[in-house]
């Protein structure tokens, strides 16, 4: 049995690369992959050893495996195979420092490398440092390896190997004289030597296993060590990971704004370069500009330099221009002082036009009053169409003379030459019957002629005095030409449409002497004694009943319940008021016209008038009524409805005549209330009020009678004196 020297062996062996062996017997030292063996720790192989060492590494291996897996068996393996390479380096470095005669030495221990029984004679093998220092640095283990299993090879006759007997067990060493078979005792001795070094082989495996084992623990434990490094660094991974994830998703969103950040930059610097372009351009024109002042500036101070001279010669003119101009100043001082002058004149003056618009207004009322306050005026109307042929083409009216402005005379051709019978008024005795009005108008006379003689009765109105303007005739004398005429055609347009358009002239220049008017308008029609509102829709005139009303008892003025009164500030809607009227009349056919009017009209203007000059105010009514036809029964041929539409016309007609003469006749009693037209027209009739009646008259000689009876009571009314018209001042 042989032992490997006590001294520490060093074998110089290559580390496999991520082997680490803490606690192991096995110890690097310094940089070098030296492996230690402590001098108790001889290692004695055999082959047998060697084989047990590979089963006890084939045996640990399911205990490294239960303990750990993989790593621990492989490392035992790889310890082992290093082991062995050591153990051959060492062999090999022998070799060539102590030559081979060393090995040959017998009773050593025997050393496998390659499962060939190969005796080693290990006993002197002695691993010195010098032994390992005497190697060529960089010499390759590999290199070393191959020397010794050359060497083995090389010796293989020469060197004692020991071999076993198959036949008997035995083992017997090669090179070594064979003991005789009588040598039993020589043999024993080899045989104990054999049981010895085995043994010595077992107690150095069982150790090297139990510094294996121990060496296993050791791994285990850096293992978890190391595991638990591994879980750290996973968990600092996975920190490091969302740490990059996160820093990732910000470069991201970063990029995005960076790039959103970017296009806004690049279209800045495009609106830039654009502002850039365009300033460009403007700094060329401005520059263009710029010379083109230049030279105005260098035209311009020529013109300085002539203007300086011409300046000096203007000094001499300025002084001059001073006195003018001081002169000036005092006649503007003049002036302004004889404007003050003229101002209080102006005002003096107004003040005065005022006192005589006044005045006027007075005298004016005094004119009508001394004119008596209900005037008549007559009314002959042209033949017309057929009615002119049939008189030989010719407009003279045989039957009617005109003898001055204010008479004519009708003559019944063919009559009584002792005609004072006919109408016991100023009869000549040859038929014919002179009648005296405040004016007559023939035939020819237009409506402006007409119109410039009443012209003074809207005045009144705006004045405040009631004013009432009647047509009488019979039926087809004119009486609705001579109020409305003909509408649109200027020339003809009859007195209402000239009153309201003179009304509202009237009121337009007295504005200017302070005075305001409102005007309110109504339109009524008294048809067989029955109010109709020719102003009302058709559904209201249906469903409305209309009543005549005093609003004042002692004013004894009325009104019509229901009746539509509508405000009007100007011509244009009054004239629409009256086109609304004119569709609405009851409108019949006679014998006499063909387009007769068998009722009696009567539109209403109240004027409100208040000066904010001399805080006056007053209110007047003008009321044209337009009278339904005179003619008696007998003469238009009316029978049923026809007849009774006449006789309800005769008896307000002859009740206006009525009431007319009661006025004059100054009676206690009125009778106004027996006729719907009187009643309407009651504070428009009497001492409060200014009248005018149009007596109209038919050129037709068939018409003589209705001519003679419209006259004659048409004469009546111009007699009478119905009081004294008075102002009406609104409190
Ligand atoms: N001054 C005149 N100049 C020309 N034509 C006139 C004149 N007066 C009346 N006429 C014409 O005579 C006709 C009858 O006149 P108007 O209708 O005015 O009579 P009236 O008295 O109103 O009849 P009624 O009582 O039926 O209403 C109409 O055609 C009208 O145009």
């Amino acid at each position: 049995m042989s032992k490997l020297p006590s001294a520490t062996s060093r074998l110089r062996v290559p580390q496999p690369s991520g082997l680490k062996l803490p606690g192991s017997p096995l110890k690097r030292h310094g940089s070098g992959n030296d492996i230690s063996i402590s001098s108790e720790k001889r290692l004695k192989l055999s082959s047998s050893s060697s084989n047990e060492s590979e089963d006890s590494a084939t045996e640990m291996r399911p205990t490294a495996a239960r303990r750990g897996g993989r790593p621990p068996a492989l490392a035992v393996g790889k310890l082992r195979k290093s082991v062995s390479m050591a153990n051959l380096s060492a062999q090999g470095l022998r070799d060539r420092n102590s030559g081979r005669g060393a090995f040959t030495r017998a009773g050593t221990s025997s050393l496998s490398l390659t499962g060939r029984p190969s005796n080693i004679s290990a006993s002197t093998a002695r691993l010195s440092s010098v032994g390992i220092g005497g190697r060529k640095p960089g010499t390759n283990i590999t290199n070393r390896v191959n020397n010794i299993h050359q060497s083995s090879v090389g010796t293989k006759s020469s060197k004692p190997t020991q071999i076993l007997n198959k036949d008997n067990g035995e083992t017997v060493s090669k090179g070594k004289p064979k003991r005789a078979a009588w040598d039993l005792k020589g043999r024993l001795q080899d045989m104990e030597d054999l049981v010895k070094n085995q043994a010595v082989q077992r107690d150095e495996l069982s150790a090297t296993l139990k510094n294996y084992n121990s060496r296993i623990e050791n791994l285990e434990l850096e293992k978890q060590d190391l595991n638990k490094n591994l879980q750290k660094t996973q968990t600092l991974s996975q920190a490091h990971q969302e740490e990059v994830d996160r820093l990732k998703y910000n470069l991201r969103v970063e990029l995005d704004e960076r790039s959103s950040e970017k296009r806004r930059f690049e279209s800045l610097i495009q609106n830039f370069e654009f502002n850039q372009s365009s300033l460009e351009r403007q700094m060329k024109s401005l520059e263009a500009e710029l010379s083109a002042r230049q030279e105005e500036v260098s035209g311009l101070k020529s013109t300085v330099s002539h203007l300086t001279s011409a300046q000096a010669g203007m000094g001499s003119e300025l002084s001059t221009t001073k006195l003018l101009l001081e002169d000036r100043n005092k006649r503007v001082t003049e002036l302004e002082e004889k404007v003050v002058q003229q101002k209080e004149l102006i005002e003096y003056l107004e003040t005065k036009l005022r006192e005589g618009e006044n005045a006027r207004r007075k005298l004016h009322n005094q004119v009508l009053e001394l004119k008596g306050n209900i005037r008549v005026f007559c009314r002959v109307r042209p033949l017309i169409g057929d009615e002119r042929k049939n008189n030989g083409d010719s407009d003279v009216v045989h039957h009617i003379n005109f003898l001055d402005e204010r008479t004519l005379e009708v003559v019944k051709i063919g009559g009584d030459p002792n005609g004072s019978t006919m109408s016991g008024l100023k009869g000549r005795g040859n038929g014919a019957f002179e009648f005296s009005f405040d004016r007559v108008f023939s035939p020819s006379s237009t409506q402006a002629d007409v119109f410039e003689e009443i012209s003074q009765l809207p005045q009144s109105a705006l004045d405040g005095y009631n004013v009432c303007v009647f047509a009488y005739g019979q039926t087809g004398s004119g009486k609705t030409f001579t109020m409305e005429g003909v509408p649109g055609i200027e020339d003809l347009e009859g007195m209402i449409p000239r009153t309201v358009k003179h009304l509202f002239r009237t009121m337009k220049d007295l504005k200017d002497k302070g005075w305001i008017y409102t005007v309110e308008a109504s339109f009524l029609e008294i048809y067989n004694e029955t109010i109709r509102d020719l102003l009302a829709s058709s559904k209201d005139s249906k469903s409305l009943t209309y009543e005549i009303k005093l609003t004042d008892s002692k004013k004894n003025e009325t009104f019509v319940s229901n009746l539509r009164v509508v405000k009007v500030t100007d011509e244009t809607e009054v004239h629409h008021l009256l086109h609304l009227a004119q569709q609405q009349r009851a409108v019949a056919e006679t014998k006499m016209n063909e387009r007769s009017s068998r009722s009696h009209s009567v539109f209403r203007l109240k004027l409100v008038g208040s000066n904010s000059i001399t805080s006056e105010s007053c209110e007047g009514t003008l009321n044209l009524v337009d009278l339904a036809g005179s003619e008696r029964l007998k003469e238009s041929g009316s029978e049923g409805a026809r007849l009774t539409e006449t006789q309800n016309i005769n008896k307000s007609l002859s009740n206006l005549g009525n009431v007319i003469m009661a006025l004059g006749q100054k009676q206690s009693f009125i009778p106004y209330r027996n006729s719907k037209l009187t009643h309407v027209l009651q504070s428009s009739l009497g001492g409060n009020s200014t009248t005018l009646m149009f007596v109209n008259v038919s050129p037709l000689e068939m018409c003589f009678n209705e001519t003679l009876n419209s006259l004659r009571f048409a004469t009546k009314v111009n007699q009478c004196h119905i009081g004294t018209a008075t102002k009406q001042v609104r409190k």
